[in-house]
């Protein structure tokens, strides 16, 4: 392979693109930001890169419950083919293997297991129960073409599985609650992205989730986000400082006696001069545009629409932000 480009992808408007489908059924709302100078560039979003024999990889960074498995399928269906566990693996891998891209799951990475947790009495997120050395060198051998033997864990025993084979790929995607922790590992990546989820929507996210698909109870959730709020503080969340795209979901501002989670902002924010990766801008680079349709021609309460594109800050840079505000109720 020599080049790859990402550009459907990356567009990004993630599980909430613009289509008919979803300007139709009202619920959410969505806002984009983009760097400045990047979107002098040109108007289409992309990575693109030579990599005649190395491995691309993205990190994605967030905390449980913020849409990281469900971003990544979707992520991985776009690049091509139905992505999949690893041939061969045990039935609880958190590999998914697709026609260009392997998606590892950092979670295989912890050094402790859910009884150690408990024993020591630390958390998922706490960089003591995960092995950074073994990730930056497993991450480093699959970026130079050199497939390893990576570790499993099991998120239905909370214990480790044997290892499974874990080829090079053309994209190499990291996700995990600490892709952008360990210098070592930020300085393997060529694309970073953070998941900056607000807690009313990440936590009715897990809730539903977890209740759903691990049966835990409303306690134990509950009881478990009490319990991380500190170590996502200092381990998770000051991450987003070293992302190259960061996605915030957040309340709606547009209907106020809506509930936060039903009725959603989206802000993208792109940073400049990252190497391969072009931002988007929208309509016309660096200009300002503000939109709010008709309600009259809406499906829904007005004002169901709204979509702007202008200067912002993020982390004291100076950013230019894209904001696009449609209502669907689809996840994904
Ligand atoms: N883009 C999205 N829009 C709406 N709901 C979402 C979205 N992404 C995830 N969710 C909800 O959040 C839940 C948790 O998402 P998941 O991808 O499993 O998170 P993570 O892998 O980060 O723990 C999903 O089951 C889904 O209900
Ligand atoms: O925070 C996470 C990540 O998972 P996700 O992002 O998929 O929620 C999990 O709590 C730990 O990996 C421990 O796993 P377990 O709680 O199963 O022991």
């Amino acid at each position: 392979m020599s080049v790859c480009s990402l550009y459907p992808a990356l567009r990004v408007t993630m599980p909430w693109s613009c289509s008919e489908s979803h300007l139709g059924s009202c619920r959410k709302q969505l806002m984009f930001c983009v760097s400045r100078t990047t979107a002098r560039r040109r108007a289409s979003t992309g990575v693109s890169c030579s990599a005649d024999t190395r491995t691309v990889v993205i990190g994605l960074a967030a905390d449980s419950g913020c849409g990281k498995s469900t971003f990544m399928r979707r992520l991985t269906s776009a690049l091509g083919g139905v992505a999949e566990p690893p041939r061969g693996c045990g039935a609880y891998s958190n590999t998914l293997v697709g026609d260009a891209t392997t998606v590892i799951c950092l979670d295989d990475y912890h050094a402790l297991d859910r009884e150690g947790r408990k024993e020591k009495g630390v958390t998922a997120l706490d960089p003591k129960a995960n092995n950074f050395d073994l990730m930056y060198e497993q991450v480093r051998a699959l970026k130079s073409g050199v497939a390893v033997e990576k570790p499993v864990y099991n998120h239905v025993t909370g214990r480790l599985d044997p290892p499974e084979l874990i080829r090079p790929p053309n994209i190499l995607f990291i996700e995990g609650l600490h892709p952008l922790f360990d210098p070592r590992i930020r300085s393997l990546l060529d694309l970073s992205i953070y998941l900056d989820i607000s807690n009313e929507v990440k936590f009715a996210w897990k809730i539903q989730r977890d209740m759903a698909e691990r049966g835990e109870s409303l306690e134990s959730i509950k009881a478990s986000i009490k319990a991380r709020k500190s170590d996502f503080d200092m381990y998770i969340d000051p991450q987003k400082q070293y992302a190259d795209v960061i996605i915030e979901v957040l309340p709606t501002r547009l209907i106020p006696d809506k509930s936060a989670t039903e009725v959603l902002r989206v802000r993208l924010v792109m940073r400049e001069g990252v190497k391969h990766f072009t931002p988007v801008y929208l309509f016309d680079e660096g200009s300002t545009i503000s939109w709010t349709p008709c309600g009259g021609k809406l499906s829904c309460s007005y004002p169901g629409i709204r979509f702007f594109y202008g200067p912002d800050t993020y982390f004291s840079d100076e950013v230019t932000s894209h904001s696009k505000s449609h209502s669907s109720t689809s996840p994904s």
